[in-house]
């Protein structure tokens, strides 16, 4: 949250070097708060889990948030019904005039086709092109990361191997970074994919920051583009404790050759409770995205801003 202080307070121009808002008096009697709009591209086959991974984050908030879902026309989901999908989802058709503070666009288990071949590609470029001038702040995870990169700054993915799987230990590779405020030096993430985004590619876009890595094999972690309006986030803190596992389990039962995933089960031992390790990452990462780049930047009146500031999106 932004914070108001007694004027020229020694501690004012400490906050603001690293990037705290210190509201004057007169603009902290003026705030005024509206619910934030978000939408939610779910792409994930179990919705439901999804769904809850991430509205968990998204209310852990004081500030009000309204969410969206949608799911594609162009791919008819198998694992979720459609009585399921007609009850609480909508379709991007039902929802491109409206306007959002924030738009999330989740992982897909389909990373190891080419983006052309996925069936929703041509409507997940509308929504990332739509997303331009009508949502403030894109969080694209994992695929959607990957998706956005290509889409927006043609930045390819590469397929790995063996599976980047397991709990791997990061760090920040920006000070001050808002997003990443109050994390500590070291942090873990859980990443889970057969493909990568590679550093040097993205290092030769000049409108993405690297904002966090992790150590081996897992790579690039956060990345954000100039204007701040969108985030790409390879690894999954919205995961549950067991999520790793179940994917795991799965890939075990069949009959993949799979590793354990790495720093997740006591002693690698997959027989042992897995060790949660990221929850407090998780909760801050979207506490931050939701307070210092949505709530803080978007403009009030929605339908006010966005075409003006589309340009914002590249340098
Ligand atoms: C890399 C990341 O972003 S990580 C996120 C992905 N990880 C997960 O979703 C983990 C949970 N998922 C799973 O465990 C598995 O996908 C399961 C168990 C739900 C389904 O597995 P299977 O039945 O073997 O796979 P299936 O062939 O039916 O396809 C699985 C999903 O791939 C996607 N998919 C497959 N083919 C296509 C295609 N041509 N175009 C678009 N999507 C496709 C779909 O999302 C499909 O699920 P959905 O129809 O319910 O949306
Ligand atoms: N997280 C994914 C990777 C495949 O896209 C899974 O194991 O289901």
């Amino acid at each position: 949250m932004p914070i108001k202080i007694p004027n020229n307070l020694p501690a004012t121009n400490i906050l603001e070097s690293e990037n705290i808002f210190v509201m004057d008096t007169d603009r902290a009697y003026k705030q005024d708060i509206r619910p934030l709009k978000i939408l939610i591209v779910n792409l994930m086959p179990v919705k439901s889990i999804t769904e809850t991974q991430l509205l968990r984050l998204l209310g852990n908030s004081p500030i009000q948030v309204e969410v969206d879902f949608i799911y594609t026309e162009s791919y008819v989901p198998q694992h979720t019904s459609q009585d399921y999908l007609t009850e609480f989802y909508g379709t991007f058709a039902e929802v491109r005039h409206k306007k959002y503070d924030g738009l999330i666009i989740t992982g897909a288990p389909v990373e190891q086709m080419d983006f052309e071949d996925v069936a929703y590609w041509d409507e997940i470029c509308e929504i990332m092109e739509w997303s331009k001038s009508h949502a403030y702040s894109t969080f694209h995870i994992c695929w959607g990361a990957q998706a956005g990169l290509y889409y927006h700054y043609g930045i390819k993915k590469h397929a790995v191997s063996p599976k980047i799987f397991g709990v791997y230990k990061h760090h920040l590779s920006v000070e001050h970074e808002k997003l990443f405020r109050g994390f500590d030096d070291e942090f873990y993430v859980p990443h889970s994919r057969h493909t990568e985004v590679r550093k040097e590619d993205i290092e030769k876009v000049e409108a993405l920051t690297i904002l966090s890595e992790a150590e081996g094999a897992a790579g690039v972690y956060a990345i954000a583009n100039l204007a701040k309006r969108q985030f790409f986030i390879t690894g999954h803190a919205e995961y549950d404790p067991l999520t790793l596992k179940g994917e795991y389990d799965r890939d075990v039962k069949a009959g993949m050759k799979i590793e354990i995933p790495q720093n997740y089960y006591p002693n690698d031992d997959p027989t042992k409770q897995p060790v949660m390790k990221w929850r407090s990452v998780a909760n801050l990462l979207f506490a931050n995205w939701l307070n210092y780049y949505v709530y803080q930047e978007t403009p009030y009146n929605l339908d006010e801003l966005y075409a003006a500031n589309d340009y914002m999106y590249y340098i």
